[in-house]
């Protein structure tokens, strides 16, 4: 299990696990308490999410501002481009963004911590992801961000995604900045 730091963005791990092959398939932990800690993700979760996307799918971008959820997401069918923006005033690293190609062909993993925006688009026909949260679903403090900010420039591989209503019309993150967590202070 390798754990990957040099993403450029505090906190967020790209993580390969080992994988156990043999001629009846394959055999891996997705989830290991101390080796994780080993790696540097500390954490423990306490909401698992699995959502099903067809192609061409945006999800994102999301964040809790009251119960900041960190997220250990994976593809467990087809393939997604995953990203983490760092939304956190005052960071040295605010309003940049870390993306990876998370399949079920490669089993890789991305911890995003509390305090960044989550979001991925599919790169194949369909995709499932499964997500652990380190804190529950909490729609009031919820806030969605233009997954196609300029400010932002993410290099998503697709052009006219499919989104939720809720996404199409989500904000710039300018327009979000007084409600934004500030770097340091509660767990951000
Ligand atoms: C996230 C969530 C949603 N829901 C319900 C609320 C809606 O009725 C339905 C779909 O929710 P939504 O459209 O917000 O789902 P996504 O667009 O996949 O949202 C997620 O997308 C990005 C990628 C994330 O990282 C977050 O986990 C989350 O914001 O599931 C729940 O009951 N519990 C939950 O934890």
């Amino acid at each position: 299990m390798k754990f990957h730091r040099d993403t450029g963005l505090e906190g967020v791990v790209r993580v390969e696990p080992r994988v156990f092959r043999d001629s009846r398939g394959f055999f891996l932990e997705t989830w290991h308490r101390e080796k994780f800690r080993q790696g540097g993700i500390d954490v423990d979760f306490v909401q698992d999410n699995h959502s099903r996307s067809v192609g061409g799918t945006l999800r994102g971008l999301h964040a809790q501002l009251a119960n900041p959820q960190g997220k250990l997401v994976r593809a467990v069918e087809g393939a997604i481009w995953d990203v983490a923006v760092d939304i956190r005033r005052g960071s040295p690293t605010f309003g940049r963004w870390y993306g990876a190609e998370l399949s079920a062909g490669n089993f890789h993993q991305v911890y995003i911590p509390p305090g960044y925006a989550h979001g991925f688009c599919v790169l194949s026909d369909m995709a499932q992801v499964e997500y652990k949260c380190t804190a529950f679903y909490d729609p009031a403090s919820e806030i969605a961000i233009r997954w196609d900010d300029p400010e932002l420039a993410i290099h998503w591989p697709l052009r006219e995604p499919l989104l939720s209503a809720k996404d199409g019309a989500a904000p710039g993150l300018a327009e979000l900045m007084e409600r934004l967590p500030v770097y340091g202070e509660g767990g951000a």
